[in-house]
């Protein structure tokens, strides 16, 4: 169709979805600085049950998740997931792999045909094998780079380190990433 600029930009924007899981919310000053540039829907993910806030046993609990496969209940709902294109996915590095609930909104949700753009954020030591879950899981979707940086480490309780001054270092990279990946 050609349209007029205002209303091709709005569609645009229309189609793009960001989902996100944050606890101590640095995966969340990404989404909104995303938010901010591109636009689209903004959704957290939220579970039926959630985590315990006590760090040990969040910690104990994703442990035996990830070795049991199970897959925590969403109370997230996304109405519509045919009508977007692009889809941005943002967790924590949770025991070097995707969290639990980003696993299960992957299972839940039909990506096909899609873009799929992963972000994240660690405590220091990188993705671990997350990435390339969200690219098993995706399946028939056209993963792009992702974007990988430190945030927190409550373990050593620093909570929201990406904020203030670092903040605005943490915008120019994920801008810089955005452009890299040509979807600004
Ligand atoms: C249960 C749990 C497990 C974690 N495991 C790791 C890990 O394996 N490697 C790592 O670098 N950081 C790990 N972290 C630290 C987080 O990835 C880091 O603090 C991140 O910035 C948190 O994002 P958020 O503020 O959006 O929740 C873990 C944090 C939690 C709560």
């Amino acid at each position: 169709q050609n349209l007029p600029p205002v209303e091709e930009e709005i569609a645009r924007t229309n189609r793009i979805l960001i989902v996100y899981l944050s606890r101590t919310k640095n995966t969340e000053a990404i989404a909104e600085i995303i938010h901010r540039e591109i636009g689209g829907t903004l959704v957290e993910l939220e579970l039926e049950t959630p985590y315990p806030e006590d760090y040990d046993a969040i910690v104990a609990q994703v442990d035996n998740e990830n070795e049991t496969g199970y897959l925590p209940p969403l109370n997230t709902k996304i109405e519509n997931i045919q009508k977007y294109d692009t889809v941005f996915l943002g967790f924590p590095t949770w025991d070097m792999q995707l969290p639990p609930p980003m696993k299960s909104f992957l299972k839940e949700y039909d990506l096909s045909g899609k873009t799929v753009i992963p972000f994240n954020t660690n405590g220091g030591y990188g993705v671990g094998s997350s990435f390339q879950t969200v690219e098993d899981l995706s399946t028939d979707a056209n993963v792009l780079e992702g974007f990988s940086i430190k945030g927190g480490l409550e373990r050593d309780g620093i909570l929201l380190a990406i904020k203030g001054e670092r903040r605005e270092e943490v915008r120019a990279e994920v801008i810089e990433w955005l452009r890299s990946i040509k979807v600004l």
